[in-house]
C-alpha cells in the first residue's frame, strides 16, 4: 500500500448524482456543519439541482471546469447511469480521489473508465441523515493511508464505518445494511397496517411501531443477551408472543427473509457482472 504524503480533508468535494442517497449522505455532513459551498453536485435534473441550491449547495447541470478543484468525487448515480457519467467527467477529475457508493459496481471496472486507481468503494445507507448510518468501506491498494483516514472523517458524521477485507464482501454489506432500512421500513408499514385493523389510529400506530424497534435495537445493543435470548424473555409461555411467532415460523418468514437477503447480494453481483462486460 502507498504511504505518499496526500490531503487529511477534502476541501471541495463534488458529487456526480445529487439523488436520495447523495442526499442522505450531504444531509449527515451538512448537519454536522460542514459547509455547504464546499460541496458540488453534478445532476441533470432541475428539481434535484433547485432542491440543493436551496441548502446553499453550489450545483452544475453537466461537469465543468470547476470541477477541476474536487479533491474528492463521490460516485452517487445508479450503476447503470456510471458509464456516461463517467464519460463527461473523468477527465475533469484526474487529481481526485474517487469514492464509489454506487451497488454491486466494481473498483477495476471503474478504473478501467477514469484511468485512476485512486479508488475507494463505499456501501453507506439513508440513516445517514440523521447521523445513524453504517458504511461499508473498500480501498484499492493505492490508496493511501492518510486519504483512508480521511475517508473515515467524512464518514463519521454520518454513522459508523467498517472497513471490509475484500471488495466482494461488498455485496453482502448491501445486502444487509444499504437494503436494510427499506426492510425495516417495510416491517413498520406492517405494523402500522395491523394497528389500524386492530382499531388503533394511524398515529397511536406508528408511535408504538417506531417506539418498539427504537427500543428494542437499543436493548439488543447494550444487553449482553443474543438476540435469540432477548426474542425468548419476551415469549411467555402460552402468550401472546408465542402466538405470533409461531404464525411467523408456519408461513416460513425467517426462511424468506433469508432468502431475500441472498437475492439483494445476488443482485448487487449481477449489477457488477452487467457493467463489467
Ligand atoms: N438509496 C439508497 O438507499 C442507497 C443507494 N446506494 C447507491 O447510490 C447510488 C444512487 O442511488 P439513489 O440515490 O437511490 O438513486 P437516485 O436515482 O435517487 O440518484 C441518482 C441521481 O443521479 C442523477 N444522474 C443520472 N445521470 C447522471 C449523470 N450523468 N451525472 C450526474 N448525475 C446523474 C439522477 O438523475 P435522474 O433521476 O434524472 O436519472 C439522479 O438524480 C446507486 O448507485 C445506489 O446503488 C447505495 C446505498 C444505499
Ligand atoms: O436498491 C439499491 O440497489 C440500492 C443499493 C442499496 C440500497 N439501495
Amino acid at each position: 500500500m502507498s504511504t505518499s504524503s496526500t490531503p487529511t480533508s477534502f476541501e471541495l468535494i463534488a458529487f456526480i448524482g445529487g439523488g436520495n442517497m447523495a442526499s442522505a449522505i450531504i444531509g449527515g455532513l451538512l448537519r454536522q456543519g460542514r459547509s455547504p459551498g464546499s460541496i458540488l453536485v453534478v445532476d441533470p435534473g432541475e428539481a434535484a439541482r433547485e432542491r440543493l441550491a436551496t441548502q446553499g449547495l453550489r450545483t452544475q447541470a453537466a461537469p465543468d471546469e470547476a470541477l477541476r478543484a474536487a479533491s474528492l468525487v463521490v460516485w452517487a448515480v445508479k450503476p447503470q447511469q456510471f458509464k456516461d457519467a463517467a464519460a463527461s467527467t473523468a477527465a475533469l477529475a484526474t487529481q481526485a480521489l474517487h469514492y464509489s457508493v454506487m451497488a454491486g459496481l466494481r473498483t477495476e471496472d471503474m478504473a478501467r473508465l477514469l484511468g485512476t486507481q485512486r479508488i475507494a468503494r463505499a456501501m453507506p445507507n439513508t440513516p445517514a441523515l440523521v447521523g445513524q448510518g453504517i458504511t461499508g468501506l473498500f480501498a484499492r491498494a493505492q490508496v493511501t493511508d492518510a486519504e483512508r483516514a480521511a475517508i473515515e472523517a467524512l464518514v463519521r458524521p454520518t454513522g459508523q464505518a467498517l472497513w471490509v477485507g475484500q471488495e466482494s464482501d461488498l455485496d453482502a454489506v448491501t445486502a444487509l445494511s444499504g437494503s436494510g432500512p427499506a426492510y425495516v421500513f417495510y416491517f413498520i408499514e406492517a405494523m402500522v397496517q395491523a394497528a389500524a385493523d386492530m382499531g388503533l389510529s394511524p398515529e397511536q400506530g406508528r408511535v408504538l411501531a417506531l417506539a418498539t424497534f427504537a427500543g428494542a435495537t437499543s436493548l439488543a445493543s447494550q444487553s449482553e443477551d443474543s438476540p435469540a435470548t432477548l426474542r425468548e424473555k419476551v415469549t411467555s409461555k402460552g402468550g401472546t408472543t408465542y402466538a405470533a411467532l409461531t404464525t411467523l415460523e408456519n408461513a416460513g418468514v425467517k426462511a424468506s427473509f433469508i432468502e431475500a437477503m441472498r437475492a439483494a447480494q445476488k443482485r448487487a453481483g449481477e449489477l457488477g457482472d452487467e457493467f463489467g462486460r
